[in-house]
């Protein structure tokens, strides 16, 4: 797969893990940044990351700030970014069968870096499972259209 990657300065050993195992894997990388443990802003690097997966140009993204939640919120600021925060491998999998994830968020203060391994792997084995949950997945985008549901 050919993978986003994004992270501030709180996030940015971790995600440099994350880069080394996903490359390991046999994945392709595409690095948003940033690219310094300098302090920043994470809104940035989530929000460059989420335009590269919802353009079409890669399958998926993983960010990291310090708790993966705020990184994560300016993820889901770009339309057709469905970014989900996990702390373990469960919710990445269910992220991915129930709701589409199409981004993995961590916090490289919360999780180490064995637990953040795992947690992708969870997040890249599994599928959506369309169904019931195609439609579900459908009203995000009409929420992003504005409308009231
Ligand atoms: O987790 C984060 C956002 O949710 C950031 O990484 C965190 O807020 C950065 O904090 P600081 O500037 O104190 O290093």
């Amino acid at each position: 797969m050919k993978i986003a990657m994004g992270a501030d300065h709180a996030g940015f050993n971790l995600r440099n893990e994350v880069k080394a195992y996903l490359a390991e894997l046999g994945h392709e990388v595409i690095d948003a940044g940033t690219d310094s443990a300098e302090r920043t802003d994470y809104p940035i690097w989530g929000a460059r990351a989420a335009h590269l997966v919802t353009s079409g140009e890669c399958d998926a993204g993983v960010i990291v700030c310090g708790s993966g939640i705020g990184i994560s919120i300016a993820a889901n600021k770009v339309p057709g970014a469905r970014c989900v925060v996990c702390t373990e491998p469960f919710s990445a999998e269910m992220a991915r069968r129930h709701n589409n994830a199409n981004m993995l968020a961590m916090g490289e203060r919360f999780v180490g870096v064995d637990m953040a391994k795992a947690i992708v792997d969870a997040f890249l084995a599994a599928e959506f499972e369309g169904g019931r949950h195609a439609g579900r997945v459908d009203l995000f985008g009409r929420i992003e259209q504005g409308e009231q549901l």
